[in-house]
């Protein structure tokens, strides 16, 4: 490769950051953050299509039911829909008194003034107020040089608290935004940030929001919560400040930073549901928030019915989760290898109500997130005997014994190899019936009449063999010895098992047996009826015919 061509040559990394003594990677999440969506900013300024107001108010309300009390619900000076919509919400009453509305400008006058046209009568608000910091910026965009830059920032501080206080009827929160704080040199942020301060003065009482945006992911996620800690360190007035973390996914890293910046102290995460956001996105505040379980947090956010919160945020960002998305996605609760399937069915058997969650594979309990515990294990070429017994089991009641797993598992290897497609619970149920409940031939058993007497038992069997009806009789010590008995080929039982399946008066009996005809091969059978005498009947006939079915095809 010419190394003119690398394109490696055309990047940098990112320096360390000078915190030996920084504290952040001994510690644990142990509080939970402020949240703040900006679903309706951050997220819909990304779209293709951004939302109307009617998409706009669907999506708040499953915000404010999903527990934010912290929502961006616009940028009112981009348009008369996000104008309108923060009109509506005020004048519509839709605000809950413990949620806060958040707007976000730019630091120029115009954009300020009509901003807080938009937020009158609001009973709380944070008005949000960004301009970028970072060196390219200053230069490619402002043609600024560091002065310039902070004074774009007190500029625009001033006004708003010069507008905030026309507004007194409102209880304002400010907040300012470095613009990627992750690019700026720290001790120009810190000097930015510092600047904004000294207008606002804020107070441990009355804190404003400093929000530190990796507007551009392109650092490792280390890096990130070493500026965090740093800024944390030398920003003044420390006990007036909130912290707020915003990052953004263009490394992938985005989760990572978040939590890694939490540890570095921070007190707030902006962020988006499932990851929306410009380019690859912000970060997915639902996988921040869920992951907090893992740590024995619970996160204040409910996501008990994670997909119907799934299907709001698609219909309205008209954007599809994708199906391994960390907690949503589609196929994350689910394991098709035989390996995971086989842990999974134990993991679930064993697990105790109430304990410590412990089901192998699966980091979370679906359950928590109104996940089924049915679409946890599916069946493909890559199953085993496992994930099989598991959907026979959940679904239909039925527990194969051990080895008949084994048999059985192998019958449906060869339906999933010859299909190359997914077996759902009922075709797996409908190969079972075909394999083992309809092998009627030759023998079909059409009735019995039991005598038992001093520990003997006798039976009468009516059996149609190749159309013809044939009456067999035989006696034993119990039930099934009198039907091996009575049968013209010798059969010999190896094993024998049975369970109810239901409960009450639909109840039902399942035999299973297994059994070697004329010293053959072992092989199993399974009856299913209300009676149980019938089912052993049954599963005896039913291993019959697929040994003496088996012998003639390997004759054949
Ligand atoms: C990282 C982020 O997500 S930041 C948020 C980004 N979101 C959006 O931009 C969505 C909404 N924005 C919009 O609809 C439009 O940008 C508007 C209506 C707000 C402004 O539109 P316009 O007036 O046409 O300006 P435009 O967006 O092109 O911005 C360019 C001008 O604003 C300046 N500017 C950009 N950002 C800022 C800022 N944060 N503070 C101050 N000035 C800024 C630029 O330097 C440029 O100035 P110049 O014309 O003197 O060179
Ligand atoms: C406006 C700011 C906070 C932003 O969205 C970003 O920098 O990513
Ligand atoms: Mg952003």
């Amino acid at each position: 490769m010419s190394m003119l061509k690398d394109p490696s040559r055309k990047y940098q990394a990112f320096p360390a950051i000078n915190l030996p003594d920084r504290t952040w990677p001994s510690k644990t999440i142990t509080e939970v953050p402020i949240w703040c969506s900006s679903d309706l900013r951050d997220g819909n300024q990304s779209l293709i299509e951004p939302m109307d107001a009617q998409k706009k108010m669907r999506f708040f309300k499953t915000l404010v039911q999903v527990g934010l009390k912290e929502i961006e619900v616009a940028f009112p000076s981009a348009s008369d829909t996000d104008f309108n919509f923060v009109r509506e919400l005020i004048e519509g009453g839709h605000i809950p008194d413990d949620v806060t509305i958040q707007v976000l400008t730019q630091a120029r006058e115009d954009l300020i003034t009509r901003t807080f046209e938009s937020l009158k009568g609001a009973k709380k608000a944070i008005v949000h107020v960004y301009n970028a910091t970072a060196p390219s910026f200053r230069r490619i965009v402002f043609n600024q040089d560091k002065a310039g830059v902070i004074g774009i920032a007190t500029k625009a501080a001033s006004l708003i608290k010069q507008l905030a206080a026309q507004q007194p009827g409102t209880d304002w929160t400010f907040q300012y935004s470095p613009e990627i704080f992750s690019s700026t040199e720290l001790d120009f942020a810190v000097e930015v940030c510092d600047a904004v301060i000294d207008v606002w003065q804020p107070t441990p009482e009355k804190k404003i929001i400093l929000n530190l945006p990796a507007t551009v992911e392109c650092a490792t996620p280390n890096i990130y919560a070493d500026q965090i800690e740093w800024f944390g360190r030398h920003v003044s007035r420390r006990d007036s400040v909130i912290i707020s973390l915003h990052t953004h996914n263009d490394r992938g890293t985005g989760v990572a930073a978040t939590e890694l910046g939490l540890m570095a102290g921070a007190d707030r995460v902006e962020g988006c549901l499932f990851g929306n956001g410009e380019r690859t996105g912000n970060v997915d505040l639902v996988t921040v928030a869920l992951n907090m379980y893992t740590q024995g947090l619970h996160p204040q956010l409910d996501f008990s019915d994670i997909d119907a919160v799934r299907k709001v945020v698609e219909e309205c960002n008209q954007l599809p989760v994708h199906p391994r998305h960390p907690y949503v996605g589609d196929l994350v609760h689910t394991a098709f290898s035989g390996s995971h399937q086989d842990a999974i069915r134990k993991g679930f058997a064993q697990q105790e109500e109430g304990a410590r969650w412990e089901v192998p594979y699966l980091p979370i309990d679906p359950a928590d997130i109104g996940r089924s515990y049915e679409a946890v294990i599916r069946v493909n070429s890559q199953s085993g005997k496992g994930g099989i017994t598991f959907l026979l089991e959940q679904e239909y009641g039925i527990s194969l014994p051990r080895r008949m797993q084994i048999e059985f598992s192998q019958v449906v290897q060869k339906e999933t190899d010859r299909l190359g497609l997914e077996m759902t619970a009922e075709q797996i149920y409908k190969l079972l019936d075909s394999e083992y409940l309809q092998a009627t031939s030759p023998f079909t058993l059409k009735g019995h009449r039991l005598q038992e007497e001093n520990g003997t038992s006798a039976v009468d069997i009516e059996v149609q063999v190749k159309g013809e009806t044939q009456h067999l009789r035989g006696m034993g010590k119990g039930p099934l010895e009198a039907l091996v008995a009575s049968l013209p080929v010798g059969v010999e039982i190896m094993d024998y098992s049975e369970h109810a399946i239901g409960a009450g008066t639909n109840a039902k009996a399942a035999a299973y047996i297994e059994l070697r005809v004329n010293g053959g091969r072992a092989l199993h059978g399974i009856g299913i009826d209300e009676n149980l005498t019938t089912a052993s009947f049954r599963a005896l006939f039913s291993a019959l015919n697929r040994a003496l079915s088996q012998t003639e095809a390997e004759a054949a």
